[in-house]
């Protein structure tokens, strides 16, 4: 077996400032496999873009801390391997949430992909060079300059050449956020971390986009971790779906599986809060995130839970339990080692108040 792409485990990582110490991720485990998109889905403030963040190693630190875990890209603990991590990172690329805040107002989109392309790799940058990016005067030349044209047609980007010329403010959003993806791409990486690249767009152009991403990761077997909010862009784009709630993963499964029977109440809670048509999500489980700087013992969904078992998932050590081959779901609803019907016949039994004959024995 080689090794996964990405094997995140046990990530524990806090904030600490004037209130105290934010315990956000506490304890996460994620899975990529070679030629897989995996979606992170979670609501607002559960501990994405952290999770983003400690991969990429951008997490500001302080008031961040790693805690605890490991984070191994293609076998390489990336929190441990100084030299080793340096060379996988350049295989690893990020697109962002917010194209404004991360595309620079005084570069061109040309100046911007040499930019990009120059700094991924340092030991041929000469002087001159980083002088020139610092007056923002950096263009892509010759060959850049094709491999620019040859992209920009793949993401659809109306006149590519002319686009290279121009600054963020003239674009569209659509077309802003496909530069982002250029950017993501242009030097060619294995594996991608999305961080709620298309909610900013409305529906049309967002499901372009993930078309357009879905070709492009398909064309050249990339990996991709995608974080969403948005249980519809997940299940379009993603193989398996990890569910997170407040730094915790709630379960994972393939992304039908989890449709047709998710098994954690806060999944049942999310896929219910769908609206049939339109595919938008709105806010459907009553309460919110807990304060990270004193989480809820146990199961930190339990005081949102309607199945909660007082004794039971207020307290102790919450393991996730392995359901079938492929499925996990942290919740004491279910016994590890159950066969997907019998979980799935657990959820049904749930309105006939089977809750209470639930066993506590962990
Ligand atoms: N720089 C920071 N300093 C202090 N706390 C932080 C910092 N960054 C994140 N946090 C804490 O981590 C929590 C999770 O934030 P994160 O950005 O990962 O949420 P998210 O799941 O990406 O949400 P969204 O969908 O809104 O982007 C926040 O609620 C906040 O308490
Ligand atoms: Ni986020």
């Amino acid at each position: 077996m080689t090794d996964p792409v990405l094997k995140v485990e046990d990530l524990r990582v806090q904030f600490d400032d004037y209130e105290g110490t934010h315990r956000v991720l506490d304890g996460v485990d994620i899975t990529v496999n070679e030629n897989e998109t995996v979606a992170l889905v979670g609501e607002s403030g559960c501990g994405k873009s952290v999770t983003a963040k400690a991969i990429m190693g951008t997490l500001p630190t302080p008031p961040g801390e790693i805690v605890d875990g490991s984070i191994y890209y293609r076998g390489t603990d990336l929190l441990q391997d100084g030299a080793a991590k340096r060379t996988k990172r350049q295989e690893m690329s990020m697109i962002f949430q917010n194209p404004m805040t991360y595309l620079s107002p005084v570069y061109t989109v040309g100046s911007m992909m040499a930019d990009v392309a120059t700094y991924s790799d340092r030991d041929s940058v000469s002087w001159w060079e980083i002088f020139r990016n610092i007056l923002g005067q950096r263009r892509a030349d010759g060959e850049l300059r094709e491999r620019c044209i040859d992209l920009f047609e793949q993401l659809q980007i109306s006149d590519p050449e002319g686009i290279l010329d121009m600054y963020p403010v003239e674009l569209s959003g659509g077309m802003r956020q496909r530069v982002i993806i250029a950017l993501a791409l242009i030097n060619d990486p294995q594996f991608l971390i999305a961080d709620e690249p298309t909610t900013a767009l409305d529906v049309t152009v967002q499901d372009q986009i993930l078309t357009l991403l879905k070709e492009r990761i398909q064309a050249r077997n990339l990996s991709m971790l995608y974080i969403t909010h948005n249980l519809g862009v997940a299940r379009e784009i993603a193989d398996r779906v990890y569910i997170m709630y407040a730094g915790e993963i709630a379960e994972v499964a393939d992304t039908d599986e989890l449709f047709e029977a998710p098994l954690h109440p806060y999944s049942q809670g999310l896929l219910d809060s769908i609206p049939k048509l339109t595919g938008f999500e709105s806010t459907g489980i009553e309460g919110q995130i807990p304060d990270y700087t004193d989480p809820p013992d146990g199961c930190r969904f339990h005081p949102r839970c309607p199945f909660s078992l007082p004794g039971t998932c207020d307290t102790g050590d919450l393991s996730a339990r392995e359901i079938g081959d492929n499925r996990t779901v942290a919740c004491h609803l279910y016994d590890d080692g159950m066969a997907v019907e019998e979980a799935v016949a657990v959820t049904a039994s749930e309105d006939d108040g089977f809750v209470s004959e639930v066993s506590n024995d962990d």
